[in-house]
Parts: structure tokens; sequence; C-alpha cells
């Protein structure tokens, strides 16, 4: 006889747990395709179930056809042996649970577990100091949380209970595991659910509760016609007492308590938690933690088999950062990595000079940033960006060039016809016989933007060589613009250019045939990198070809010869609104061995993942270090 396992994969930081944990499926569960986006994995760990055996768990009667044996998990004392021989097993706990009693599921009590470790983690306790938490009101009569908690961790925990049998029975589950050093079970009135039950002389570092989260004993029943038609009736059988998982109110009104009387405590408590049976209830609960002002909060699903239920943390702590957390467990991809290279001058090569830099980066480039963590070997910033303030930095200074050049020339000429911007250049040229190509900057606009910054594919040669030969006859016409409007100023100052030399003639028509050239060989460029980036595109990701030729359309309306500002505005707004990120992501600063390493994790934004490309370019183009 084979069980599958669940192992824990996706986790932990300390990598506690990574045993195998607990038993949930039968073989012919582990056999189906896992949930998509479920945080865990099914090892199929098989295992000699021996005891399972003794224990007459196995049910022969519920054979199929072909002898198959399966697991009863509808049987109550069946879900009792299986869980009391597990806990034994793989945490060497023995554990009495009455028949009256629930019986705790262990994946979801592991998964809660592991959560908050990682709360802990993330919410930078002190390492030397012991782990001290509150589990409230659900110990139960197994006493589950604090009896896993403190084998795995060495937790110290106070575990609450207002039902007299179980805290009976909870007692002597510690005591039979020689625990009572780690875990306290305290007797508890029904009116309170943290006020109290915690001792006001202490503080701790978190609370957890597995509340009861049916208001009725009709909601509790699954077969019950309150439970909607598109959730599946589950599995297990029917474990536990009313009074266990029933309260008035429900789990919101639980919870809401819960929330109100923690934001009397405060303080007192680094991070607040608990889980919560039905999705609808978070909504609730989320705006009764705005309303109590909480510093941070956040939320998870646990995940297990047909079974989902949801953790909700909260905390008063300004300096305890939730958010992250569960940012930083939502990031599917890997992060973007760049090595910092080693500068001339190695003394300079420290995380906290790259961390300087970087910080001169966000300020400049006007991007919001929170600093998470900061040491000698690592930090960790939160950043956020409403506007697109990297992207057309080689325009705007051209622009801006082109406007300290003609602010001089104002000053230096009362000439009426004077140069006052470039959209006049542009006319005046047309009027005075210059031939300036009706929009060649467009095209090469669209091309300095959507050939470099965004057509370019790792490894494609052809690609990156279109793309260098972009670039570079890009910088020649515009170069070439310059030249024009240079030339132009000095005759336009100096007279009327129909006036001009035959030099003037001769250049202007130079310059306009190499830049019509320049426009033909760009356009067949452009289509070379579009049928290139087709080809890849093809088996990969449509939208990220679509938004290409998105970028070149939207690129082609725009005008080089607007100003800075016009540009700026002009990012601003097709960048998206003032209520959504552009961007944002997790930035780190990290010694690796000999290397710094600056690391960028996409979180969200409107733009996808190619605003934090462009500004881990702008980095890398701008971060000199000496
Ligand atoms: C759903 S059970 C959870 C039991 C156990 N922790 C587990 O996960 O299996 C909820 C428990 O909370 C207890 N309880 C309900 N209200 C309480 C309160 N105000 N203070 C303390 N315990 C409470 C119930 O008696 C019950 O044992």
């Amino acid at each position: 006889m084979h069980y599958a396992f669940l192992t824990h994969s996706n986790s932990s930081h300390h990598g506690s747990f990574a045993q195998t944990a607990a038993v949930s499926r039968t073989s012919r569960d582990c056999e189906a395709p896992e949930k998509e986006g479920q945080p865990f994995c099914l090892n199929a760990v098989v295992c000699s179930a021996d005891a399972v055996k003794q224990r007459n768990l196995i049910n022969s009667e519920t054979a199929d056809i072909r002898g198959k044996v399966t697991f009863d998990f509808k049987n109550p004392e069946a879900l009792k042996a299986l869980t009391t021989t597990l806990l034994q097993k793989d945490f060497g706990l023995q554990v009495e649970i009455p028949s009256n009693r629930l019986v705790p599921t262990l994946p979801l009590r592991l998964n809660y577990l592991l959560w908050m470790e990682d709360l802990i983690h993330f919410s930078d306790k002190p390492r030397e100091k012991e782990t001290k938490g509150v589990d409230i009101g659900s110990c139960g009569a197994s006493c589950i949380y604090p009896l896993l908690a403190t084998t795995t961790n060495k937790w110290k925990i106070l575990a609450t209970e207002i039902d007299n049998e179980s805290v009976d029975c909870a007692r002597r589950n510690v005591a039979r595991n020689g625990l009572e050093e780690f875990i306290t079970v305290k007797h508890v009135g029904a009116g309170t659910i943290l006020k109290g039950a915690v001792d006001m002389d202490h503080t701790y570092d978190f609370t957890m509760c597995n509340p009861p989260f049916f208001r009725s004993e009709r909601d509790a029943d699954s077969s019950s016609k309150s439970r909607s038609n598109a959730r599946t009736l589950p599995r297990g059988g029917k474990t536990g007492s009313s009074s266990e998982v029933v309260v008035e109110g429900g789990e919101v009104a639980f919870v809401r308590q819960m929330i109100q009387e923690s934001a009397e405590l405060r303080d007192m408590v680094r991070i607040y938690s608990t889980m919560v049976g039905q999705k609808s209830s978070l909504y609730v609960l989320k705006s009764e933690l705005k309303k109590a002002g909480v510093a941070s909060s956040t939320q998870t699903a646990f995940c297990q088999g047909n079974v989902t239920r949801w953790g909700l943390a909260w905390t008063f702590l300004p300096d305890v950062s939730l958010e992250v957390v569960s940012k930083k467990k939502k990031k599917e991809k890997p992060p973007m990595k760049y090595v910092v290279p080693v500068p001339v001058d190695p003394l300079c090569y420290t995380v906290s000079t790259v961390t300087s830099k970087l910080k001169a980066f966000f300020t400049q480039l006007q991007i919001e940033y929170k600093e998470c963590k900061g040491n000698k070997r690592s930090s960790v910033f939160e950043v956020m960006a409403h506007k697109n303030t990297w992207s057309h930095q080689r325009q705007k200074r051209r622009q801006q060039k082109k406007y300290e050049r003609q602010q001089t020339l104002e000053g230096n000429n009362s000439c009426e016809t004077s140069v006052s911007d470039s959209t006049d250049t542009r006319s005046d040229l047309k009027g005075s016989g210059f031939t300036l190509p009706e929009t060649p900057s467009p095209t090469l606009q669209s091309l300095s933007q959507t050939g470099i910054t965004l057509i370019k594919r790792k490894g494609d040669e052809e690609y990156e060589n279109n793309n260098k030969r972009l670039k570079k006859e890009e910088d020649e016409s515009l170069q070439m613009t310059d030249d024009l409007l240079d030339y132009y100023n000095q005759t336009h100052n100096s007279g009327s250019p129909n006036e001009g030399s035959p030099q003037s003639t001769s250049q202007s028509e130079l310059y306009s045939q190499s830049v019509k050239s320049g426009c033909i060989k760009m356009s067949q460029n452009l289509k070379i990198n579009e049928s290139a980036g087709d080809r890849f595109e093809e088996n990969k990701d449509d939208k990220r070809h679509t938004k290409i030729v998105d970028n070149i359309h939207e690129n082609e309306d725009c005008d080089p010869t607007l100003s800075p500002d016009t540009l700026q505005k002009r990012d601003d707004t097709s960048e998206g609104n003032s209520n959504s990120y552009l961007l944002n992501a997790l930035v780190s600063v990290c010694k690796v061995g000999p290397d710094i390493v600056i690391e960028m994790s996409w979180l969200e934004g409107t733009h996808g993942r190619d605003a934090m490309h462009q500004v881990m370019q702008y980095i890398k183009n701008n971060l000199k270090i000496e």
C-alpha cells in the first residue's frame, strides 16, 4: 500500500518542514494533474504505511474492482488514525484526539505555520531572540499548532481555548510530549479573543488563529443548501463538534473582534494573523483592517488538494513590511541580475557604494523607493514608478541642447525670424528652399525606441546586428539633423536662406539624400527585425509581438521636434495614470562571493516587465563606480 505524501517545495528560507509532512490524498489523487497556481508540489514519496495498516485504517470494502485498496477519507475514525500516525511518524509526536473533536488535517496546518515562519523571517525579528507566539482560541483538543511549532521551530506558544474538554485534552497532549517548557495552555472566557488571553507584561512575535468559520450548524454542514453549487462536495468526512466550528456571526464577526482588540494591543504583538475559511470574508476583513489603521497587511492562499483557505496578517509596526513578503512570493519569473563590474579601485566595490548610486538614480528618475533592508552585505528596496522617466533619454538630451542653442541664439539675435522652436525651424526651412524631409525623424525615433529597447532579443545574432546598425545609422542621421540646424542657423542669422550659397544648397541636398536613404534603409531594417521578431515570437508570446508593433505605431506619431517638456508630458500621459504603478519592483544589491549583484524582481505594473528591463538597462548604462 502506497500513500502520496505532500512535501513543501516552494517555501521556506530555513528549510524546516522540508521533510515529508503529511498525507492528504489517495494514490489515485496523486495521479491527477495539480491545480494551476497551487503552491505545493506533490512529491509522490512512496512510503510503507505499516502503522496505518496496523491501525485498520484501510477499509477493505473500499477496494475497487481491480482490487485496488483506497483510503476511506469519509470515515472520521480513519482520518483520526491517519493524522495521529503521521504526527508520530514525521514529527515524533504522540497525540490523542477525542472522538467528538476536530481531526486536524496536517497539510493545511503546516501551510499556515510555514507562512508564519516566512512572515517572522521577513519581519526582521532579531535572530538571537526566542520566538514567542499565541495560538488564539484555536488550540482545540489536539493542540496541533503549538505542538508542530515547538517541535519544528522551538517557538514558545501560549495556546488559548474556551472549551473545557479541549483544554484538558490539549494539556495532556503537551505533557505526553514533554513540551510544557514551550507550550502553556490557557483556558479563557468566550467574550474575549486577544485581550483576555495575552499576558500584558509580555510582547509577542505573532498571534495565529484557526477560528470557527461558520455562523450556524446548517452552514457548517457541507451537504446543506447554503453551500454554493459551484463548489464540489468535500472528500473528507466531517469531524469536530459544533462548538469548535460554529460561532455567532461566523468568522467575519470573530476576526472583526480580533482586529478591534489588536488595535488596542497594537505593538504588543509584531504580527497578528488569522486563517479565513471563505474568500468573501477576506474583502470585509481587509476593510476592517483599514479602519483599524494597521501599518501594513498581507494575505495568502493555502491550497491543498480540494480545499483552499486563506491567511490574513497585519501589523501596527511601521518597520515591519508585510506587503513585501507576499510580493516577494508572488514573483513568478526569476529576477533580472546584473553583476556590477569591478572598478579600478576595488575598495569602492562595496554594497553601500552601489546602493548609494542606485538611490541617486531613483531620485534622478523620480522613482519612489522604500528601503526594506540594508546592511553591509545586502540592501533591498521596493521601487515604485508612476511615470516613465527613463525612456527617450537621448532624445530629451538632444532636445535640451537644441533649446539651449536656440536660447543663446535668441539672446544674440534680434532678427524677427529667429528660431523659436524646432517646429518653426522646420517650416522656416521649407520656406527657405531647404528640403527637410517631411517626417524623417519619426521613423528614426520609432526605430530608436522600438529597435533598441523593445525589439532586442537575446541570442539572435541577426537581431543584434540589425539593432547595432540601426543605432549607428540613427546616430549619424540625427547628427546630420543637428548639423543642418546649425548650418541653417548660421546662414539664417547672416541673411535669408534663399540667398544661400551653392554650398548651402549642396549641403541641404546631401542631407536630404542621406536622410532619405537612411530612412529607406531603416524601414528595411525595421522589416527585417519585425520578421526576426515574428520568428522569435511565433511559438512564444504573441502578445509581445503585438506590443512591439503597437509601440512602432505609437512612436511613429512621435514628433522629434517636441520640446523636452512636451516629450515628458507625452511619456506621462501615455504611461498610465497616477493611481496605478507603471512599475513596482523589488531591487536588491547583494554580495555574492566576490561579486556585487543587482537583482530586480518585477511585482506589478501597467507596462509589464518591459519597464523593469528598461530601468535595469538604465542602471547598466549609467552605473560607474570610482
Ligand atoms: C476551528 S477550531 C480549531 C482547532 C485547532 N486549532 C485546529 O486547527 O484544529 C476553533 C477553536 O477555537 C475555540 N474557540 C472559539 N472561540 C474562542 C475564543 N473566544 N477564545 C478561545 N478559543 C475559542 C473553539 O473551542 C475551537 O476549539
